[in-house]
């Protein structure tokens, strides 16, 4: 039977996919969450897990460590997405990427009166094309997260990050201005492993497909 590994990062992506996962007839055999195990096996011996950051997804897919692997619009978008099949939209992990500032603070004046604005994200390429569609001059501030933090201390006027809730922005004083796309995780694929694999990725492929349909 040819060996398959999956790339997924744990918390929400994990405990999203896990249904997912069931449905294909795969089961963890150690939880992420608890475990120190960075490869954790499956109830199918061909079939494992390995466990990294969400943003280091679709690299692990790209070289081929992975074959398949579960991973945010926000990060493939980063990415870029070389050698990736990325052919289902799981609906899991929906939320929204967003300009975000100061509750005080006008951006629509500012963006009307041309201001230069400083950006801070981790989101560097999506912010960056997304102002450029604007005609918006902006200066980007790479952060790797608590990006909310930024526009109260004077680091940046504004931030281009996640909302879900809502929750974080509102503790924090800040209000979202813009949205600038609707994100949910993808399957990704090793385009070389699916031409290799693909009788044992297909069925996977299938399952997955169906569960998120249901
Ligand atoms: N508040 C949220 N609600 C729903 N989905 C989210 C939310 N925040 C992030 N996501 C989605 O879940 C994915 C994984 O998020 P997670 O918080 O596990 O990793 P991260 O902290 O963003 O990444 P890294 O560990 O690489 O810094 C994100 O890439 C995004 O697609
Ligand atoms: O609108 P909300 O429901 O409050 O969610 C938004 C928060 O979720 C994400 O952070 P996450 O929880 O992943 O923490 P992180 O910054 O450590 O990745 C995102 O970066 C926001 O901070």
């Amino acid at each position: 039977m040819t060996d398959i590994t999956i790339a997924l990062s744990k918390g929400r992506i994990f405990d999203d996919t896990a249904p997912l996962l069931k449905a294909a007839g795969i089961i963890a055999l150690d939880d992420p969450e608890t475990s120190r195990k960075l490869i954790i096996a499956t109830n199918q011996p061909n079939i494992r897990l390995v466990i990294v950051r969400a943003s280091d997804v679709p690299t692990y897919v790209q070289y081929g460590a992975a074959d398949i692997g579960i991973g945010g619009k926000d990060v493939l978008l980063e990415h870029g997405g070389a050698e990736l099949y990325q052919p289902l939209d799981l609906n899991i992990a929906r939320c929204r990427m967003m300009v975000a500032v100061r509750e005080g603070f006008d951006y629509e004046s500012a963006v009307c009166q041309g201001a230069r604005l400083r950006i801070a994200t981790k989101y560097l390429r999506t912010a960056r094309d997304h102002f450029a569609s604007k005609g918006v001059h902006i200066d980007l501030i790479k952060l790797y997260g608590s990006m909310e933090l930024a526009p109260l201390v004077g680091l940046a006027d504004a931030i281009v990050d996640l909302v879900s809730s809502g929750n974080t922005l509102k503790a924090n004083h800040l209000k979202a201005v813009e949205e600038i796309m609707p994100i949910s995780a993808r399957l990704i694929i090793n385009q070389a492993a699916l031409k290799l694999k693909r009788k044992t990725i297909q069925p996977i492929l299938d399952a997955f497909s169906d569960a998120v349909r249901k």
